[in-house]
């Protein structure tokens, strides 16, 4: 569904990635994980288009996109979560989730295309997804953090994406809510789309994720079935004194 090949980044004469290649296949979910600075979110934002690759490309459902801008790669079935939170907080849950089904009406070919439209059902059926039916009417801003971690996926399968790029879906979030957001996640995956997800909770991607790549000093140092990379000799160097 998506592939990076060779992905190359250099920043002000910095090496900030260096010949990544890594694929997800619809319903499969991997894993992005590695040290502080590793270069994970750069590669999620050259994945979506935030950012253009030195060197490398990207293909996505089986086309070219390199140079293709993040709202061109929407339109071709890519949407993304941000590690930072996107909501507007004075709106309800609702609101929120009706602007993100506009978005992608206006910009994706879609049943939901066309209507200043959005459904009062497509937009339960989003929040039921996400495990928040009868939501709809809190304002963004009285959600607990892991409401509201929940609504951006809403707004993020608001375009029935055929790829979904996460970054940090569980960052700040309680113990309670990492695993229902682990259960959505799962469903997700298990809908058929392929799912990339950098996240630190490393029990959660380890219980997850179908793969794993693990990114250090910019470099793909390997990737696997999760017991294979915990196993790996250099993995455990890189994370040397943390438990995987
Ligand atoms: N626009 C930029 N210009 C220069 N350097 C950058 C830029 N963006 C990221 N970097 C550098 O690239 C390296 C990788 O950063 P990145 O945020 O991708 O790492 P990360 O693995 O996501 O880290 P974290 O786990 O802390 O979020 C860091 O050294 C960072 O300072």
């Amino acid at each position: 569904m998506i592939n990076a090949e060779a992905v190359g980044w250099r920043v002000g004469g910095a090496q900030i990635l260096d010949d990544v290649s890594l694929t997800v296949g619809a319903g499969e979910l991997l894993g992005i994980i590695g040290p502080n600075g590793a270069g994970k979110s750069s590669f999620v934002n050259i994945l979506s288009g935030v950012t253009r690759p030195s060197s490398g490309r990207i293909m996505l459902q089986g086309k070219e996109v390199t140079d293709a801008s993040a709202t061109r790669r929407a339109r071709m079935g890519l949407a993304r979560s941000f590690q930072t939170s996107a909501l507007f907080d004075g709106l309800t849950a609702g609101e929120n989730v009706r602007l993100a089904v506009q978005a992608a009406g206006s910009a994706v070919l879609s049943p939901f295309r066309g209507a200043g439209s959005a459904t009062s059902e497509v937009i339960d059926s989003l929040l039921t997804r996400v495990r928040m039916p009868g939501r709809a009417r809190t304002l963004a801003r009285d959600l607990s953090h892991g409401d509201r971690r929940k609504l951006e996926l809403a707004m993020a399968l608001a375009s029935e994406p055929a790829v979904l790029l996460l970054d940090e879906p569980m960052a700040g979030v309680s113990a309670e809510d990492v695993d229902g957001l682990t259960e959505i996640i799962g469903e997700v995956r298990d809908s058929g789309v392929a799912v990339a997800m950098v996240e630190h909770h490393m029990h959660v991607v380890l219980g997850l994720a179908d793969r794993v790549a693990v990114l250090h000093h910019g470099q793909l140092l390997a990737v696997g079935a999760p017991p294979e990379v915990t196993g790996d000799e250099r993995v455990q160097q890189a994370y040397l004194g943390e438990a995987l």
